[in-house]
């Protein structure tokens, strides 16, 4: 895996993604909770446009029958997600997919449709998404690496850059962060600070994206 690909920002708009591809990010997530169709497929189809333009993986969240119709190669879907998703036809359209855990039940879930990348959360306490859920912490991280072997895995919730050489060294392969980008004074240097802390760490397991 290309060391940048172990920074996995998430954006909830094209226009994000705009502003900030062409500071090299080359794996980022488009995370639209609206449901107005026709809005969302000209989001998702701007997005995949920029992603292709930058040489950018983008994952598209939930969106799982508009990512397949606009040919996404990524997909990223939550347990109640995938119970309610087409994982046949999600399957064999051969897209790559990406799911959430928050628990040891989850992970048993989760490990049955044998992902491509799992993620874990929230390792730090978080204020974009309400949940359920109490922080996991780095010993999560470290046990989630050990249960999933290969199978990589995207530490997300709570994670700043300062915060960043833990969660790698707890196991993580790649970190999500949507705050530490979004709400950063300037996220355009951030993103650099991120690339800069990427492009240092050891190589890891992890996404493959071939351009
Ligand atoms: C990389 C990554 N990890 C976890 C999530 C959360 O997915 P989900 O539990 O379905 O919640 P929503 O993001 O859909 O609110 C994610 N999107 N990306
Ligand atoms: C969207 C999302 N999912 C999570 C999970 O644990 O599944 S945590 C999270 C929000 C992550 O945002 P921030 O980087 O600002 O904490
Ligand atoms: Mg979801």
């Amino acid at each position: 895996m290309k060391s940048a690909q172990r920074f996995y920002p998430i954006f909830n708009s094209s226009d994000w993604l705009e502003r900030l591809l062409p500071q090299g990010i080359k794996l980022a997530q488009l995370r639209i909770k609206h449901t107005d169709q026709p809005l969302l497929r000209a989001e998702i189809r701007r997005s995949l446009q920029l992603a292709r333009q930058y040489g950018t993986a983008l994952v598209i969240n939930d969106h799982w029958q508009l990512a397949l119709e606009e040919g996404a190669e990524w997909l990223h879907l939550g347990q109640e997600d995938i119970e309610e998703a087409d994982v046949t036809a999600i399957r064999k359209s051969g897209i790559r997919l990406g799911i959430s855990t928050h628990s040891h039940a989850e992970l048993d879930t989760a490990l049955s449709y044998q992902p491509d990348y799992l993620a874990l959360g929230p390792v730090y306490p978080t204020q974009t998404k309400q949940m359920p859920w109490d922080p996991q912490g780095l010993e999560r991280v470290s046990e989630w690496k050990q249960r999933i072997g290969n199978t990589p895995l995207c530490a997300i919730g709570g994670i700043s850059l300062e915060r960043a050489p833990g969660v790698f060294a707890a196991g993580a392969d790649l970190i999500a962060v949507v705050s530490d980008i979004t709400a950063a004074v300037n996220p355009a240097e951030r993103v650099q600070d991120w690339l800069t802390l990427v492009n240092a760490a050891p190589p890891s397991e992890g996404l493959t994206h071939e351009h």
